[in-house]
């Protein structure tokens, strides 16, 4: 909520005893509505906003099974094309994420 004007990709924390593949497909569905598969894993990244405790993000390329998206917690979904994905205003965590999936998605 600290970012809540700021893009982000869907997901929240771990809650063990769940897998990382687990979290990310009952985030998108508490999330989103979706029902997702995982295509693959991206490089994890770490990151500290000011004041907070360490974040490791855990990124997962995904593809849509079925559902109807639904916004539960967010204020906006998106669909994006790789140009107008790095123009959006991100939160800063997100930014070695976003570079691995452009860089692995286009040949930029
Ligand atoms: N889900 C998500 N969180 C991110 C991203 N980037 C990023 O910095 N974060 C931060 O990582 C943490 C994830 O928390 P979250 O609030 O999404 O997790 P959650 O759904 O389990 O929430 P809760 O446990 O607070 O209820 C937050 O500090 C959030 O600001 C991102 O792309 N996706």
């Amino acid at each position: 909520m600290h970012l809540s004007s700021k893009w982000e990709f869907p997901g929240g924390k771990l809650e063990e005893p769940e897998t990382e593949e687990e979290c990310i497909k009952r985030e998108i569905n508490e999330e989103l509505s979706l029902e997702v598969q995982i295509e693959r894993s991206l490089p994890n990244h770490r990151y500290q906003y000011p004041g907070k405790r360490e974040i490791e993000l855990v990124p997962f390329v995904c593809s849509y099974i079925s559902g109807e998206l639904l916004l539960q917690e967010h204020q906006a979904a998106d669909w994006f094309d790789f140009e107008s994905l790095k123009k959006l205003d991100w939160a800063e965590a997100d930014l070695p994420v976003l570079e691995d999936f452009c860089k692995l998605y286009t040949k930029a």
